[in-house]
């Protein structure tokens, strides 16, 4: 178990972290879990465990759950195939049904239970509830697909109160009662947005951004909006990670100090982004401070 590390090195981590978890006690930080970054239980512990690290340390951080690989799962088992309009689900109403079983039935609470049985206190919560999502039709073709209206983060705000990890699912609703079906990094980032957060992290099953999306060596450490917007228009941004960029962009212009793009597979990335002067995976700020090494994050990772 002492592995490699003695204590005395494992005493140095910890004392290196202390100007990070100083810096971020008491501070917002929305963390969106989801994808393929969740598939496994052995995944998801290792993730929880660091939750429950950052919520005993002070820190106030808001889960954002999606779950659309075990959605897919489940409408196969039910005989529905899934298809997807720019990473969008088109989503009927049985599909918006399983959705929401999944999503706020299944998985919510096995994060919950999961939080808990690592010493951590959790309430679990769907966009539904207290109207946190409200939503409206996205594009009529994509059916229950739901474009956020509103946020209201009362109900995050009243849990983190009372000392609880907030975990929220991405459904939200209309006031006729209709369910909505709601990208999970979509959700992600209006919350951090409607709670100023310090910190938006999305988890993905790759390394962040590339420069070739082919090659896992080519990440970019960090880079601001107007890089981040000619990225997308010379094509280095492409597919599925437009969406997603798009997620942060809109976050950091509306009140969130800085997205990060991670790999949530790698053992304790959150710990490193947060507690680290290296961070971990794409950190995208308003403004690039000049003169920054981009191979080194520390300095932002203090703001
Ligand atoms: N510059 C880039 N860097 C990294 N990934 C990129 C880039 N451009 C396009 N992509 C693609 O975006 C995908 C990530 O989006 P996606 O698979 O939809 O994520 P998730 O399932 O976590 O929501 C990658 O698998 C990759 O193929
Ligand atoms: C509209 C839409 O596509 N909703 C997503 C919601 C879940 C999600 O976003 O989950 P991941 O983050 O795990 O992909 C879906 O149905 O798959």
């Amino acid at each position: 178990m002492n592995g490699i590390f003695s204590n005395t090195d494992r005493a140095e981590v910890l004392t290196q972290a202390l100007p990070y978890i100083k810096k971020f006690n008491g501070k917002t930080i929305v963390i969106k879990y989801g994808g393929n970054a969740m598939l496994t239980e052995e995944l998801q512990h290792q993730v929880m465990q660091d939750i429950v690290l950052l919520h005993l340390v002070g820190i106030k951080v808001v889960l954002v759950h999606g779950g659309g690989p075990e959605i897919t799962g489940m409408l196969k088992r039910l005989g529905k195939k899934s298809q997807f309009v720019n990473g969008l689900r088109v989503t009927d109403r049985e599909t918006v049904e399983i959705a929401q079983m999944v999503l706020a039935g299944k998985i919510n609470k096995n994060l919950v239970s999961f939080l808990e049985a690592l010493g951590g206190d959790a309430i679990g919560l769907s966009g539904m509830d207290g109207r946190m999502l409200m939503a409206k039709v996205k594009d009529e073709s994509l059916g229950y697909v739901g474009e956020i209206t509103k946020v209201n983060p009362g109900p995050i705000i009243d849990i983190m109160q009372k000392g609880y990890i907030p975990v929220v699912s991405s459904l939200g609703c209309d006031k006729e009662g209709n369910v909505y079906n709601i990208n999970a990094d979509t959700a992600a980032a209006k919350i951090a947005s409607a709670l100023h957060a310090q910190r938006l992290i999305l988890m993905t099953n790759i390394p962040g951004l590339l420069r070739d999306k082919d090659d896992p060596s080519s990440l970019i450490p960090q880079l601001d909006l107007d890089e981040t917007e000619s990225l997308i228009k010379t094509g280095i941004i492409s597919g599925g990670m437009i969406p997603k960029i798009e997620c942060c962009i809109s976050a950091l212009k509306n009140n969130v100090s800085k997205a990060i793009i991670m790999d949530g597979r790698i053992p304790h990335s959150v710990l490193i982004e947060l507690f680290t002067d290296s961070g971990a995976g794409t950190m995208i700020t308003k403004k690039k401070k000049a003169a920054k090494s981009a191979a080194l994050k520390g300095n932002e990772n203090h703001d």
